[in-house]
Order: C-alpha cells, then sequence, then structure tokens
C-alpha cells in the first residue's frame, strides 16, 4: 500500500493507549543541529509534558514523534521513535500509519472556520486517508466531541461552521478532529497558549477526562499547568549555542518539589526561561 492508500476506520480500537519511547533523538535544521540524543519513555496512558525555556527544541522533539519533523525542507533526524516497540521510522513503515496513531493538536486553534462542526471532525479522517460510511461517521462524531468535551456545548448546533465557536471550543473542536481517527497517542504543542483561562481551564478538564484512554505528550510554558496536568515531566535545556536536550525528567511530583538539578529547580521556580 501507498501512503494515500484508504482505510477501513474500524482498525483502530477507540481508547487503548500506547506507549511511545525516543530512543537517541537528534535533529537539525540544515546544519543547525537542535536536539542531540535525546531520550524518553512515555508510558501509554500517562501524561508526559515537555517543559524549559524558549528554543530549546521541545517543538521539534515533539515533532519527530509523529514524523512532521521530516515534511520541513532541510529537517534531518537521527534516533528511533518507538510505538509499542515498533520504529515508527522504519522504512516499511508508511508515513500515514505515524499520523493515524499519534494524533496532534497545535498552538493555536486552527478549524476550517467556514467548515460545520460535523465536517471539522470528519476532516480527521479525510487527511489520514481513512473511509467511513455515513453511520460510522455520525457515530464518530458524537464519539470525538464527548470525548474532547464538546458534544453537550454543541449537539444542537453541528451543521454551524466551525469558526463560529469560541477559541476554547474551537480547541476543543481540533481535539475532536484529532481524536476522530482513534490514535493512541495525542501530541498538544502549547494548546492553551491562546486561550483565556476559563477555556483553559476546559481543555485541562479535557486532557484529565482523556487519561487512561490516550498517551498524550504536552509542550507547555506554564508551570502551574505543568504541574496540574501532568503524571511525569522532561525539563529541556540548550545551553549556549549547544543543542537540546533533556536535564532530568521524572515524576511531575519529584520534578516540583525535590528535582535533581539544581538547573530544573531554578527553572520550575521560575527563575530564567
Ligand atoms: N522550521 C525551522 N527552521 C529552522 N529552524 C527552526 C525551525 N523550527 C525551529 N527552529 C529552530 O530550532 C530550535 C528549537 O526550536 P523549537 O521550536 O523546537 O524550540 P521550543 O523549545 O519548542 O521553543 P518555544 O518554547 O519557543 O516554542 C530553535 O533554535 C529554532 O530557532
Amino acid at each position: 500500500m501507498t501512503d494515500t492508500a484508504v482505510l477501513p476506520v474500524t482498525d483502530a480500537p477507540a481508547t487503548v493507549p500506547a506507549a511511545l519511547e525516543a530512543r537517541a533523538v537528534s535533529a537539525w535544521f540544515g546544519g543547525h543541529q537542535v536536539l542531540s540524543r535525546v531520550s524518553l519513555t512515555m508510558p501509554a496512558g500517562r501524561v508526559t509534558a515537555l517543559i524549559g525555556p524558549s528554543g530549546c527544541g521541545k517543538s521539534t522533539f515533539l515533532r519527530t514523534l509523529n514524523r512532521m519533523h521530516e515534511l520541513i525542507p532541510g529537517a534531518a533526524f537521527g534516533g528511533e521513535v518507538l510505538f509499542e516497540g515498533e520504529d515508527v521510522y522504519a522504512p516499511e513503515r508508511r508515513l500515514t500509519d505515524a499520523r493515524r496513531r499519534i494524533g496532534m493538536v497545535f498552538q493555536k486553534p486552527n478549524p476550517f472556520p467556514a467548515m460545520s462542526i460535523y465536517d471539522n471532525v470528519v476532516a480527521g479522517l479525510k487527511l489520514t486517508g481513512v473511509r467511513a460510511s455515513r453511520r460510522e461517521k455520525d457515530e464518530l462524531v458524537e464519539e470525538s466531541l464527548t470525548r474532547a468535551g464538546l458534544w453537550k456545548e454543541v449537539r444542537d448546533r453541528l451543521r454551524r461552521p466551525g469558526g463560529a465557536l469560541s477559541g476554547g471550543q474551537q480547541q476543543r473542536l481540533c481535539i475532536a478532529r484529532a481524536l476522530a481517527v482513534r490514535p493512541r497517542v495525542l501530541l498538544m504543542d502549547e494548546p492553551c497558549s491562546a486561550l483565556d483561562p476559563t477555556s483553559t481551564r476546559r481543555v485541562e478538564e479535557t486532557i484529565q477526562d482523556l487519561r487512561d484512554q490516550i498517551t498524550i505528550v504536552i509542550v507547555t510554558h506554564n508551570m502551574q499547568q505543568a504541574a496540574r496536568v501532568s503524571d511525569q515531566c522532561a525539563f529541556f535545556l540548550a545551553e549556549q549555542g549547544t543543542p537540546g536536550g533533556i536535564v532530568e525528567h521524572g515524576p511531575t511530583e519529584q520534578m516540583f518539589n525535590s528535582p535533581a538539578d539544581e538547573r530544573t529547580a531554578d527553572y520550575v521556580a521560575g527563575r530564567f526561561g
């Protein structure tokens, strides 16, 4: 099969989280190395927060996990990313496999504004080449909007444009769109940075609700958010022009209350970055 193969919707279980493991991941933009041999285990059904100052490679690391990094012209990658023990970069693996299994939500809510709420959710299927009948689509739309914590707010106006929703609702619509292909991992790149505090809380509640059903990896600059939503944290740093790497990782409680490295202690206390 090719990358554009049409796949049936039924071959993906709805809520079985998968473990992800990065092994010695390095990344470059042209001649500029931005990550050096980063290893991290992201356990199934847990929330992993990637924290650290701006420019240390958190978003790049996130994009290597579902092979989005390789779409950027001049970008190069080294290392392995194991999804349930299988390398997503193995030559026989299709790019669309990684996209279907490992969904992504971006910083700025990016629904298709003129498209209906219903079609926005279904667009998740089309983007990854998944085929579904009308009935399957109806079920998936309800299931995905429910899991994203938006169903009750929009069930009576599924034909209204996605762009008419509030910013926070739009972000939950984007979460629903990502969930529509039933990924087993969800990557979130600062999903609340464009949202007001109330909408941020709602998205955080959604993350809490999805816990156990899906593995989540979230980049956040908000230390309170990392403390509230994550089970484990990885602290990234790129010192003095060197490529980014993980200084320390561990259970969130430990990272905030008794970090091993002084730089982690300074960062989580807000003394730099
Ligand atoms: N498309 C790109 N082309 C070239 N360089 C890039 C590109 N994207 C990121 N970089 C560079 O890679 C390095 C890491 O960037 P990245 O966005 O991964 O860091 P980050 O820790 O996520 O930062 P922030 O917290 O500000 O989002 C930076 O030096 C950045 O300038």
